[in-house]
């Protein structure tokens, strides 16, 4: 199966001040992976070198196999889509413009929108739950509806490899596991290979087959959220107290933290 993304000893500087050493992370078809980390551990720096936003100054980032330097910004666009983590959206288009727009890194020049590129536009903006807000214009939604619009642009790009900076920024707290179900629903049914930023251990625990815990720029640990998330790791990270209980509602684990 396509869409195998391979980071390697990914180190990256902003000028001379160093924010990632010797990072590396596999993010796999059919897995929901999740970067997780403080303030400032380079969460979104690690992940925009995944995108092909930043250049690593050292390690390699390999798509199926091939340096994705190497490749076009069409082609990488095919295979990966973005969900940044405060998308400029202030121009003149409707909702529904904007979810099509996903569709172009798959026409060719001069090529028009077919109607199976409006049907798959449609379907995405369904499962994000925006088509009701198709024809509205894109600065008069709220931080959530517009964070439900680009993560349903994402999805009618039809991507190999989905990744996204805090999906569940902006989003009510129904929104927030709407979305985090659909993207374990695309890794499972279609195989997506899904990446995630997540802020909230809980949802890491609940959602991600695998994390990577980032502490100052480097890998602490990484594997199984049960495994990684510890109440150890977390003190020594976040330096919070913290302990694994039961949730009572679903009976699975559940992080809670001294306050
Ligand atoms: N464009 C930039 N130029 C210089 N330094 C930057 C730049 N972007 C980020 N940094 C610095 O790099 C470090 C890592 O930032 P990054 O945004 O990757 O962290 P993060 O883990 O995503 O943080 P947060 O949880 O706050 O979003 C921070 O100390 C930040 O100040």
């Amino acid at each position: 199966m396509k869409g195998k993304l391979d980071a390697s000893g990914v180190s990256f500087s902003y000028g001379n001040r160093r924010v990632l050493r010797d990072v590396s992370l596999s993010v796999q078809p059919g897995v929901f992976s999740a970067i997780i980390g403080p303030n400032g551990s380079g969460k979104t720096t690690f992940l925009k070198n995944l995108l092909r936003q930043l250049t690593p100054q050292r390690g390699t980032v390999l798509l199926d196999g091939r340096e994705i330097r190497e490749l076009s910004r069409r082609e990488y666009a095919r295979a990966a889509g973005s969900v940044p983590q405060n998308p400029s959206l202030d121009y003149e288009y409707t909702v529904e413009d904007i979810v099509l727009m996903g569709r172009y890194p798959h026409l060719g020049r001069l090529q028009r929108l077919s109607a199976g590129d409006r049907e798959i536009a449609h379907e995405a903006m369904r499962r994000a739950e925006v088509l009701e807000l198709r024809d509205q214009h894109i600065t008069r939604l709220s931080g959530g509806e517009a964070q439900r619009v680009v993560i349903a642009r994402a999805l009618t790009q039809e991507p190999q490899i989905l990744a996204l900076d805090e999906p569940t920024n902006h989003l009510d707290i129904r929104h927030q596991t709407a979305i985090l179900g659909l993207l374990k629903d695309l890794c499972r049914d279609k195989g997506i290979a899904v990446v995630t930023i997540l802020h909230d251990l809980n949802f890491a625990l609940g959602y991600a087959d695998m994390v990577l815990l980032l502490h100052e720029g480097s890998v602490y640990s990484s594997g199984p959220p049960g495994e990684i998330l510890t109440p150890r790791a977390i003190e020594e990270v976040y330096g919070v107290e913290a302990a694994v209980t039961t949730n009572p509602i679903n009976g699975k684990p559940h992080i809670v933290y001294r306050t």
